[in-house]
């Protein structure tokens, strides 16, 4: 009975396929996923400035898909680009994937290690631990040093990569559980938990979840305060589209 919303905000059909495939694996029974990602844009996200390039794209998937009767959002990039003017722009929940495996991770363990793509996002994965508080509650961050897409480059090598970082996280950080750090990660997360045997947590599925519990209780973004309604004033040129 929930219609949830998936946004991948890079411009990548493939990794778009594999985060609505992980989405889908974990909906409840009666929850739609409209998977999407923007038209324009960046194909993988990796930086600020692509950050910045992306979160336009959310914001215009945000404002379809609440033409298209999603109740919620999920922000499907480990850096949860645009999260706080898409809660602007939103009604229901919108909740992004770094933030939902980061508080899943510390219901499960006491330390968390997360595992990335590249040095550079391991530093704004450190940014986002400090907005959301969860510094103290993470053991260590990890790069397999290979741009996004070799997630999807379809021989394997990068999937190997996460799972030896992983491991080596795991037999070195004294972490409980780890999160993966990209949302091409998302198909990883059950393989990886059952082959370590901890908790190695992806922030789509958990997302997916948090959105359907947020639903549950009948809660929505508040519009009270900082994240009210964007106020209206005319748009121009190519932001016209988000008037
Ligand atoms: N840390 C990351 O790998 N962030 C990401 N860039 C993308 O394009 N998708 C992600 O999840």
């Amino acid at each position: 009975e929930f219609c949830i919303q998936v946004i991948n905000p890079n411009t990548s059909a493939a990794m778009t396929q594999t985060i609505a495939d992980a989405a889908r694996a974990v909906a409840a029974p009666g929850t739609a996923i409209l998977a999407s990602c923007p038209t324009q844009g960046v194909e993988s996200i990796e930086g600020h400035f692509d950050e910045a390039i992306a979160a336009v794209g959310v914001l215009e998937q945000i404002k379809q898909g609440k033409a298209q009767g999603a109740q919620g959002h999920v922000i499907a990039c480990f850096g949860d680009p645009g999260l706080l003017a898409a809660r602007e722009l939103a009604s229901g929940p919108v909740v992004g994937i770094a933030e939902a495996a980061m508080h899943v991770a510390t219901l499960v363990a006491t330390r968390f290690s997360i595992v990335t793509t590249l040095p550079r996002t391991v530093i704004i994965a450190r940014h986002l631990l400090q907005q959301y508080g969860f510094e103290h509650h993470c053991a260590a961050l990890h790069a397999i040093d290979l741009p996004v897409l070799a997630l999807e480059d379809g021989t394997g090598f990068a999937q190997g990569k996460v799972r030896d970082r992983c491991n080596r996280a795991m037999r070195e950080d004294g972490c409980g559980a780890i999160v993966l750090g990209c949302g091409g990660m998302a198909n990883l997360a059950q393989e990886l938990t059952r082959e370590l045997g901890i908790p190695v947590i992806d922030g789509v599925t958990a997302a997916v979840k948090m959105v359907e519990s947020l639903l549950g209780l009948g809660l929505g973004t508040s519009k009270r305060g900082d994240l009210a309604y964007p106020n209206k004033k005319p748009l121009t040129g190519c932001f016209a589209m988000l008037s």
